[in-house]
């Protein structure tokens, strides 16, 4: 059983590398059910990161709030409603790529008109926290995982 500082990634400690080429910004969502499983999405084969689950979401356009991008993501990937009222910053992943330093705020969000459909090509789990860590994730989300199960 890994202990928390390996689970949260800091026992691999290494030095940082010069600065990134580019900081992308990404919002994504925990969306939570009744029965506190969260929904995740395994990237479909034509986009970078095929075949890892992730959460959610996608990239802040210029000019555009976190939250509005947000609701906007989670209609267009997955057909549902909300207002960015029911998103609640819950934590966020930084994580260094070899072309981009991933800078990804992570919202939680229980309340949603609509039934989560995949219109992207994606394939949805609802899966609980602590099976998680059974579905790969891109390494920035590895953190997320001992994250949210503290906090959820
Ligand atoms: N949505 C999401 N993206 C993640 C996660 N973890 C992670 O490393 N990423 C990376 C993968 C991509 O490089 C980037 C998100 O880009 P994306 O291609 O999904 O963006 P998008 O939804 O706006 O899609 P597109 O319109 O650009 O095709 O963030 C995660 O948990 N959720
Ligand atoms: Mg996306």
């Amino acid at each position: 059983m890994p202990d928390d500082a390996e689970l949260y990634g800091c026992a691999a400690a290494a030095p940082l590398p010069a600065g990134p080429a580019k900081l992308l910004l990404v919002v994504a969502v925990a969306l939570l059910d009744v029965d506190n499983r969260v929904l995740i999405a395994k990237r479909p084969e034509d986009k970078a990161m095929a075949g890892l689950w992730e959460f959610p979401g996608g990239k802040v356009a210029p000019g555009e709030r976190p939250e509005a991008a947000l609701v906007r993501e989670l209609h267009e990937e997955l057909g549902i409603d909300t207002s960015a009222s029911c998103l609640a910053p819950a934590t966020f992943a930084s994580h260094a790529y070899p072309d981009f330093h991933l800078l990804m705020p992570v919202y939680v969000c229980r309340q949603w008109r609509g039934t989560p459909t995949p219109r992207e090509g994606q394939t949805l789990a609802w899966v609980r926290i602590s099976r998680l860590r059974d579905y790969p994730m891109p390494p920035a989300d590895l953190p997320l995982i001992a994250m949210l199960r503290d906090m959820l």
